[in-house]
């Protein structure tokens, strides 16, 4: 299989502190050790198929000190990387944990800002990269002064050179990003509800939804919803598979271990109630682990059998 490329526009240091009791409005004082990992979608999609021995290269872009220290890690992970390094700093991104109620709550910052050099730059290394690829994961959001059309335009230049590609991404840039029609989009529940303008009270609703993207020339179309699995809808095939019962240490990175998930599976031949039940496994073991930490092949491989499948049509 040739290489996966990840491309994360906007990466972060991903801090996470575990609060006994987290209070809106309150000063919360954190007596546990604060967990710093490197993150940003599109590099822990490459750390989770690090961890599945499929070869995979990190791009994007990179900034400042944390964003040197970020790459060494990624690095000391055995991931390779090809990045485009900008002025400013890379982000960090606060992720609180309540333990109590076990529900993480994130806050993050904006990110750099790049230039028109910086927006040339990578789409050239993006286009060198797409040589040799056998998929395109674009995911995350994007830093300041970059067009919501940046993904689009990715997906057009894969298209061209025959690389498939994954979208995992919110707003505006989901929406011009559909438009160009990705081989594969990962929407959580709530950026797909953002994206029709409505909620979708159950999972018809989603699945009519889903399939309306099918519709518009995407081939797979993935809604993952938390605690309650994940909808994968093709056109010949749909299913609703369903995870384990975990307690939730974190649930950053849940959904881009399923996106990894994906591009393993495909990139592996599995059949597509296989892919869907690696995915929402990748996505529950890492919901299972602290920090941005996320799946190892074996975890999955040992879990597989405990989602349940069932056919949607
Ligand atoms: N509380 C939970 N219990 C069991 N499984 C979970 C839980 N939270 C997440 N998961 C698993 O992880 C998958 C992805 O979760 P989710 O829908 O929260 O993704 P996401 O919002 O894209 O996450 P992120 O953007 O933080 O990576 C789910 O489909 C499910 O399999
Ligand atoms: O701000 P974005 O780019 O939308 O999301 C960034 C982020 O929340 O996504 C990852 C989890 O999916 C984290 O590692 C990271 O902090």
């Amino acid at each position: 299989m040739q290489p996966v490329i990840t491309i994360t526009l906007n990466p972060a240091m991903d801090k996470t502190v575990m609060l006994p009791n987290f209070q809106l409005g309150a000063l919360n004082r954190i007596t546990n050790a604060v967990q710093v990992d490197p993150g940003g979608k599109g590099i822990n999609v490459a750390k989770v198929l690090q961890q599945f021995n499929t070869k995979v290269i990190a791009s994007g872009l990179i900034g400042g000190d944390l964003g040197k220290k970020l790459q060494k890690q990624v690095e000391k992970l055995g991931i390779a990387t090809d990045f485009v390094e900008v002025d400013g700093e890379v982000r960090t991104n606060l992720k609180i944990v309540d333990e109590q109620t076990k529900q993480t709550t994130e806050i993050n910052e904006p990110g750099f800002t790049v230039s028109i050099e910086d927006k040339q730059q990578i789409k050239e290394k993006i286009s060198n990269l797409m040589d040799n690829a056998s998929f395109l994961i674009l995911s995350g959001s994007i830093p300041n002064e970059m067009e919501a059309e940046v993904y689009s335009n990715y997906i057009h230049l894969a298209k061209e050179k025959g690389v498939k590609t994954i979208l995992d991404a919110d707003g505006l840039v989901l929406k011009h990003g559909i438009d160009a029609k990705p081989f594969a989009i990962k929407p959580n529940l709530y950026e797909l509800e953002k994206y029709i303008g409505k909620k979708l009270p159950n999972v018809e609703a989603v699945v009519e939804a889903g399939k309306r993207l099918i519709g518009r020339g995407i081939e797979l179309v993935i809604v993952s919803m938390g605690e309650a699995g994940a909808i994968f809808l093709t056109e010949n095939d749909g299913c609703h598979v369903k995870p384990f019962s975990i307690t939730p240490k974190s649930t950053v990175g849940a959904g881009d271990s399923m996106v990894a998930a994906i591009a393993y599976a495909y990139g592996n031949h599995f059949s597509f109630s296989e892919m869907a039940a690696w995915a929402t496994t990748a996505g529950t073991i890492t919901a299972s682990k602290s920090g941005t930490n996320v799946c190892s092949l074996k975890e999955v491989r040992d879990a597989l059998s405990k989602v349940q499948t069932s056919q949607l049509y």
